[in-house]
């Protein structure tokens, strides 16, 4: 009932999908009935044969066995089509909605879960369900239509016989069913896969950062704690063996048992009883047959379980709450003014933006800035409306960003990072991604403004030239930049925030890349994160962020003429430069004063 209850709730999902299933149920049942006719049709040739009957009769009885090995195949086949068929749509409709979820659901929270945890949803766990729906659903129903037939024939031939085979179905079902409860009881398969998802996490962040554990010369550590999921899943697996391992035995025996049994049987009942010769057969051969199919009802309990595990996985994905989505349109906004109102953001517990207000208007530059940790990153992430808030408003044009529909958001405010993500495709792709109906001309003027085109034309490809994973071009970081802000020059949305947009770009490009910039620039509301203080010397309003809230705001030289936060990192951004690395004393060592901030 409860298997029924969870075939039903996964193909709630797929109206077309639960079509096709029924149809290959249908064939594998109709198929699963052919299967005895041609023995029993070799029984009755038989019996014939020794009461002395022409070859006539024998020709018909041979057409039938035929149509019936014909009809076995075409069924079969039509069941195995049909309930492929079925598994792929349905994965299909799955993954589609996890891929759009997932593309809903706040930042924060896929920040807390491991790419490794998230690829085993996405992909493994709807394997499992795929693999159920493609193979084992067809499997049950030809275990259980074939002994609904052959077992009522046998009982006509000879009840003795069909009860021993009866017998034997029933202990292997009975020792299966004590051992499906025990494992059932044991939770096992829900820590299967919760150490397998915690196996696949681990073994992404090793292989991610085989970077640093090689420089390092820390595989042997960083090993230790995916030696320890490996060990867990380990024991999870030898547990499951234990338990399982008695009852297995103990029905693939009984069920390979058949032959022998009923070879003594029907070997005793021969010679004593007077059972004809062919009847003895006839039970051997649709004894196997019958019990061959039902061996694998095995299988497909195990397979239930991994399909509803990962059902319920699955559907934990889906029940994440999204983002609150509105109905304004990129139309409707009519000044670029940005402001930000009580902004308050918090990590769990721990709040590190607090009650963060200001106002950036339209055609100027505001930078923020601060100490590592102020929380520069997290203020631009909340802006982008790419983090949860805990309290406050973002708008643009008075309109706050939570309301703007579904792909309207970016064409209010373009987001350019540190590090942007270049996906696999084409270098045109990548850049009209988001303003896809671009001519190829705005395209190209949209590279050159970030001095990105020479650099294009250079590729074996031009602007056809694949990179990404498996592309035939690698782009340097500063060369990814150049893309990204290639990317929001086409965009051309009225408000931009730049996070260390160029911080990969050599010191002459980066200059270029601001000249070209600067006039594309010149009538958005532009907010940048800087790390650079020289970069943003000349923004038209500075923000000072130290411990998660505003201390200082104005202009370079006001903030200078303070003679506080700003102006000491500014000097101590300065004195770094002017460094000098060497390796005769330690008094080029930096150390730092009793603020906490690194000073010569
Ligand atoms: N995903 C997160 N979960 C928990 N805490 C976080 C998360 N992201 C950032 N923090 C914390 O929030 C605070 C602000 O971090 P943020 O990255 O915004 O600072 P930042 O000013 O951009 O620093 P940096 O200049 O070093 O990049 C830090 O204390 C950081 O530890």
């Amino acid at each position: 009932m409860k298997a029924l209850a969870t075939v039903r709730k996964i193909l709630s999902n797929d109206r077309h999908a639960t079509r096709l299933l029924v149809r290959a149920l249908v064939c594998a049942s109709l198929g699963s009935l052919m299967l005895p006719i041609p023995i029993v049709v070799i029984w009755k040739m038989f019996t014939l044969f020794h009461a002395g009957e022409t070859a006539q009769s024998f020709l018909g009885l041979g057409g039938v066995a035929f149509a019936a090995i014909v009809a076995y195949s075409v069924l079969t086949v039509g069941a195995s089509a049909n309930a492929h068929r079925a598994a792929f749509g349905l994965s299909t409709t799955i993954s589609t909605a996890l891929v759009e979820h997932i593309g809903r659901v706040p930042l924060h929270w896929l920040a807390n879960i491991s790419n490794g945890e998230l690829k085993k949803r996405m992909s493994h766990d709807v394997n499992q369900i795929e693999n159920f729906i493609a193979h084992n659903l067809t499997d049950l129903v030809a275990a259980v239509t074939l002994p609904s037939v052959t077992i009522p024939i046998l009982f006509f031939v000879n009840w003795q016989l069909a009860l021993i085979m009866l017998l034997i179905i029933v202990a292997a079902s009975f020792v299966q069913f004590r051992a499906m409860t025990a494992m059932h009881k044991s939770n096992l398969m829900q820590e299967y896969f919760s150490a397998m998802g915690t196996l696949h996490g681990d073994a992404v962040e090793y292989v991610q950062g085989m970077p640093d554990i090689k420089i390092f010369n820390r595989s042997e550590e960083s090993l230790s704690r995916m030696q320890v999921s490996i060990n867990r899943f380990k024991e999870i697996q030898t547990k499951g063996r234990k338990l399982t391992l008695r009852p297995w035995t103990i029905f693939t025996t009984a069920l390979s048992m058949p032959f022998a049994v009923l070879a003594v049987a029907g070997a005793y009942l021969h010679k004593y009883h007077q059972l004809p010769f062919e009847d003895v057969i006839l039970f051997i051969v649709l004894g196997v047959v019958t019990f061959v199919p039902f061996k694998r009802l095995m299988r497909f309990v195990t397979f239930l379980w991994r399909a509803s595990t990962g059902y319920s996985s699955v559907n934990q994905l889906l029940a994440v709450d999204v983002d609150q989505v509105g109905d304004r349109h990129r139309s409707e906004v009519l000044s670029a003014d940005l402001a930000v109102n009580g902004l308050n953001v918090s990590y769990g517990d721990k709040q590190v933006l607090h009650d963060i207000s200001f106002t950036a208007k339209e055609g100027t530059v505001t930078a923020i800035v601060g100490p590592s940790g102020a929380g520069k990153s997290t203020l631009a992430a909340a802006i982008a409306g790419l983090e949860r808030i805990q309290g406050g408003t973002v708008t643009v044009g008075g309109i706050p960003l939570r309301d703007f529909a579904p792909g309207e958001l970016s064409k209010v405010m373009s987001v350019v990072y540190q590090k942007p993500f270049v996906f696999s495709g084409t270098v045109r792709e990548n850049i009209c991604l988001g303003s896809e109906s671009s001519s190829d001309e705005a395209m190209r003027e949209a590279a050159a403004m970030v001095q990105c085109d020479t650099l294009i034309n250079s590729f074996p490809d031009g602007y056809e030239t694949r990179i990404g994973a498996g592309g035939s071009v690698y782009l340097s970081g500063g060369q990814t930049q150049r893309l990204a802000l290639a990317r929001m020059a086409l965009r051309n949305a009225p408000v931009v925030l730049l996070d260390e947009a160029t911080a990969f770009a050599d010191p002459e490009s980066e200059a270029t890349i601001q000249k070209g910039l600067s006039n594309f620039l010149s009538d958005k509301t532009v907010l940048v994160i800087a790390h650079r203080l020289p970069s943003i010397a000349r923004a038209d309003n500075i923000l000072v962020l130290d411990n998660g809230r505003i201390v200082e705001s104005g202009t370079h030289e006001t903030l200078m003429a303070k003679g506080a936060l700003y102006s000491s990192m500014w000097n101590a951004y300065h004195t770094a430069r002017s460094w000098m690395l060497t390796t005769d004393t330690a008094s080029d060592i930096p150390h730092h004063n009793n603020q906490g901030r690194p000073e010569c």
